[in-house]
């Protein structure tokens, strides 16, 4: 069987090749960053370690990439694939879709067996999001015809794997922690079980789970630990006021998980605990401009910050340490990635509060929109003593 994975970065080789791998899959990597395609093509195979105090390593062998600029070889590969996922950032799913569609295309034309293409990204419905790209470059008799035969499972991924900086770029460490969810109400006959996947009727428990919590309170660890200077996630864990603060935020979105699905509150408050111990790890170093990145996407109304502010106010809950997240984000400045200083050039010329409506889409007359700002111009009254 084969599986053509797009994105051979760090949860592309780390988390998703290493699994599919194990399960008997050749993998094809599809990848625009031409060092790494060579290097797979050559090695075939690369090594995973894992972030722990035994050390342990996986030999990741029967790989092998394409290069994803090359539109026709995507095709050619999606249209020969048992199963097609996804690792490239939900910013560029648009961009592979062209090649996918074109792939569904041939293998309508072949009549090729049903398929399942998984999006592995940190996002709601990323899958669904896929397909609707992907259904952009299909006319509607095209997109019945393939409907019949390829799903869009949406999935939540959920392993912690910094960038990385080995000797080898192929090499790639990661936590030992990890969980792949796939909605199993959106499958079709034909699909072949991942060992070590987990499949769920309603995913949307768990992919709120996952992304209110990992996410909301590792990037709330990165945002406040990038203004207090901290290089790293484990350095501004280490400081007892973050990692506080840290904890709350995640306590917030917590209270929101219990109260929509009936989490178990003990259970719930354990998850939490798990997910600092993740962030403590001593045997990885992440950079908290990675954990940050793409703030306007971190920012935005669905992702890990506005939805779950939103509906704890909604439900009457607490929402101060979001707010707080939030108005750190707006404070991120990093000039190395885009979104941040498209951010910070807003700032300077729309000013605060047209800003924060721009990115969260909460309005200037909402209480949320009021502890923002409020928190923001805290923040730089604190930056300027
Ligand atoms: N790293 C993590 O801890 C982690 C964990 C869970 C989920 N995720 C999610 O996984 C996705 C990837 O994150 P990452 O950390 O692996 O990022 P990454 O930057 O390491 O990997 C992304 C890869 O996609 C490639 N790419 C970009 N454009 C492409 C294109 N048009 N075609 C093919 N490949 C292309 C890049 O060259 C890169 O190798 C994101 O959605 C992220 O949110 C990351
Ligand atoms: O990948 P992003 O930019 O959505 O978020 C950064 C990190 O929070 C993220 O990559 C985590 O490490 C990962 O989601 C853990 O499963």
């Amino acid at each position: 069987m084969r599986a053509v994975h797009f994105g051979a970065g760090n949860i592309g080789r780390g988390f998703i090749g290493l699994i599919l791998s194990q399960a008997g899959y050749e993998v094809v990597f599809s990848d625009v960053n031409d060092t790494l395609v060579e290097q797979l093509q050559e090695k075939k195979a690369y090594t995973v370690s894992l972030a722990g105090e035994a050390g342990e390593k996986f030999h990741v062998t029967n790989v092998t990439a394409i290069n994803g600029k090359q539109q026709d070889s995507v095709a050619e590969a999606v249209a020969q694939a048992d199963l097609v996922t996804t690792a490239v950032g939900v910013n560029i799913l648009k961009h592979i879709a062209g090649g996918i569609a074109k792939g569904l295309e041939l293998r309508l034309e072949r009549g090729a067996a049903p398929l399942h293409v998984i999006a592995c990204e940190n996002a709601i419905g990323g899958s669904t999001q896929l397909k609707e790209h992907v259904y952009g470059h299909l006319n509607p008799e095209l997109q019945e015809k393939i409907g019949r035969s390829v799903a869009f499972p949406d999935a939540a991924v959920d392993r912690i794997v910094p960038i990385q900086h080995n000797a080898d770029p192929l090499e790639v460490t990661v936590e030992p922690f990890y969980e792949w969810v796939v909605d199993e109400s959106q499958m079709i006959e034909g699909f072949h079980r991942i060992p070590g996947v987990h499949y769920v009727d309603r995913l949307e428990p768990y992919i709120e789970r996952k992304l209110f919590t990992v996410n909301t309170g590792h990037c709330a660890a990165a945002y406040w630990g990038y203004l207090q200077g901290c290089a790293t996630i484990q350095e501004a864990m280490a400081n007892p006021d973050i990692a506080g603060k840290v904890r709350r935020v995640m306590e917030e979105t917590g209270a929101l998980l219990v109260r929509k699905y009936g989490f178990d509150p003990d259970e719930h408050e354990r998850y939490i605990h798990k997910i600092i111990t993740r962030f403590t790890n001593p045997y990885l170093s992440d950079e908290v401009t990675r954990v940050g990145r793409s703030p306007i996407r971190k920012l935005s109304p669905n992702d890990r910050l506005v939805r779950p502010a939103l509906q704890s106010y909604e439900l009457g809950l607490g929402y101060e340490h979001l707010a707080m997240a939030m108005a750190a984000g707006f404070r991120f400045d990093d000039a190395a990635d885009p979104e941040a200083a498209e951010i910070q050039s807003d700032l300077a010329s729309l000013g605060v509060s047209a800003t924060i409506v721009k990115y969260t889409s909460i309005p200037a007359d909402h209480p949320l929109h009021a502890a923002i700002l409020n928190e923001y111009e805290q923040l730089k009254k604190a930056a300027r003593s």
